[in-house]
């Protein structure tokens, strides 16, 4: 039984719960403790009473403990990456890329730690000094999904700890094996007890806790629009404070001076792989009159050559969505994207075997041509591996249809041109902009986030994730 982490200790549960292999569904990775409400009260105890010492920490104390679980992660990567792949359905290369990319976070927010952020400023007084610095918001409740089972708790604990701060974890039901095995690693790396805490469960049980709990200072949400709006609303009736990332509906425009292979090579990457279930993945492939139809044909050309299978098999591109609702989510979708009058060019089916006859849940991905802005498959997040093709009269048309969407997390463009380029940066209604290159796939070191219904709050990552995780102070000295 993998156990909770609370002040310190390791705790069993009320309830427990199975994580299931979704390449496999006969394979249970382990079963892991359930807590409670009581029992995240109490990890947000024991996080109020760690904080006050950890807030005081030296910037060498904290940078040990973030540059030892970095190492450590970093170190093991081929194991903890056969555990998310396992877990989560991403293939392999790419759960072991998203473990290098939480060890790369634990070491940049180590550097972080000592890289100090303060001014001393002139007074408009005379013989008055001004001091403004940063100090620990104090208890973060983080929530996170089930999509980067490691790389999300990784790059919102870090971050937290390098200000100062004392976290209580509530990761996805789906994927508890990468939460626990952080917390293990963060346990052994010489945190004082209750600094950080881990507890598993129920988001309308335990979640709700870290939203309601007056000593929780702070909320850090990855997930759904619905969730977020939901703790939103809580966050904002007790005055915490809070940040969310929630969904996309990101556009890729593709220009009839493209170079066809970077296009098709970027539309796969960021429409299909991880499964489509990336909030930066291209659902919307906005493509000129004069490239549409070669585009469209080499976009059905390398998907057929796309092999969907166990995420841990050598060889595999597409592993299986993650469980059967987000499948059944997925197919709805598809159907309606058919009734709603979408031709569908490629993929889609679902499959109840992978190669080698074990259940899971896979889908072959799915492309639809003749798509226009007002269906729903152009609207709301799917969240798989189902992509549209929008087409557009030129440059212009397709920057408006690039807008034309509630989200604003990533947008691309495929391109030779500078001009549409640098126009594209400057007016894409997005937090991240791509040229020639897939939407999804992030550096670690700068920061990430959208606006309109994709984003609330300060930036994740990089030097801007200090903006989240402290609060400013401003002092004057009579001298
Ligand atoms: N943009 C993104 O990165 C993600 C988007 N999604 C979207 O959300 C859909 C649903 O997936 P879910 O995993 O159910 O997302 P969700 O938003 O319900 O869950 C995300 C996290 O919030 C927690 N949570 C749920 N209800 C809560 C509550 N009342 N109080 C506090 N915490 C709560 C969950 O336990 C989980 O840890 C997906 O089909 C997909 O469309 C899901 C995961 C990531
Ligand atoms: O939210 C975590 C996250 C989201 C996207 C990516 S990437 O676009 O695939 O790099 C990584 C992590």
């Amino acid at each position: 039984m993998f156990k909770n982490l609370i002040g310190g200790e390791w705790v069993d549960g009320p309830r427990s719960t199975r994580n299931i292999n979704p390449s496999d569904t006969r394979d249970v990775i382990g079963e892991y403790a359930q807590a409670d409400a009581a029992q995240a009260r109490d990890a947000v105890a024991a996080a109020a009473q760690a904080q006050r010492a950890w807030g005081q920490s030296t910037p060498q104390q904290r940078f040990d403990v973030l540059d030892a679980a970095g190492a450590e992660i970093l170190a093991r990567r081929a194991e903890l990456g056969d555990l998310l792949a396992r877990e989560e359905g991403k293939t392999l290369p790419e759960a072991v890329g998203e473990v290098v990319r939480a060890g790369n976070i634990f070491k940049f927010f180590a550097g972080e730690a000592l890289r100090g952020d303060g001014e001393l400023v002139p007074s408009v007084r005379p013989g008055v000094g001004v001091e403004v610095t940063r100090e620990p918001v104090g208890v973060v409740g983080l929530i996170t999904p089930w999509n980067f089972p490691i790389a999300i708790p990784a790059w919102k604990i870090a971050p937290a700890l390098a200000f100062g701060n004392a976290v209580v974890l509530k990761p996805a039901e789906l994927v508890p094996g990468s939460a626990w095995a952080l917390a293990d690693i963060l346990q052994r790396a010489g945190l004082p007890g209750g600094v950080f805490n881990l507890v598993m469960g129920r988001g309308s049980e335990v979640g709700q806790v870290l939203l309601d709990d007056a000593r929780v200072d702070a909320i850090s949400f990855t997930g759904s629009v619905p969730t977020g709006q939901r703790i939103a609303a809580a966050c904002v009736a007790r005055m915490a404070k809070f940040q969310l990332e929630m969904g996309g509906k990101n556009p890729m425009v593709v220009l009839d001076d493209a170079d066809l292979e970077v296009a098709v090579s970027a539309a796969v990457n960021s429409g299909f792989f991880s499964t489509g279930q990336r909030c930066t993945a291209s659902s919307r492939l906005i493509v000129t009159e004069g490239i549409h139809d070669r585009f469209v044909e080499a976009m059905a050309r390398r998907m057929a050559t796309l092999k969907v299978d166990d995420a841990r098999k050598p060889g595999t591109d597409i592993g299986p969505v993650v469980d059967e609702r987000q499948l059944a989510q997925d197919l709805e979708y598809i159907a309606l994207g058919q009734s709603e009058g979408a031709r569908l060019v490629a993929g889609g089916e679902a499959l109840e075997r992978n190669a080698d006859g074990a259940p899971g849940h896979y889908l072959r991905p799915a492309l639809f041509a003749d798509t226009t802005a007002s269906m729903r498959i152009n609207r709301e997040e799917i969240f798989g591996p189902v992509v549209s093709v929008l087409r557009a009269k030129d440059y212009e048309e397709a920057l408006a249809l690039a807008n034309d969407t509630p989200f604003g997390l990533a947008a691309g463009i495929a391109t030779t041109s500078l001009k549409h380029a640098t126009h594209f940066k400057r007016h894409a209604q997005a937090g991240m902009v791509m040229v020639n290159l897939p939407t999804a796939g992030v550096d670690y070191h700068v920061p990430f986030g959208g606006r309109k219904a994709s984003s609330y709050g300060p930036r994740e990552q990089g030097r801007h994730a200090a903006q989240f995780y402290t609060t400013v102070k401003t002092a004057y000295t009579q001298a």
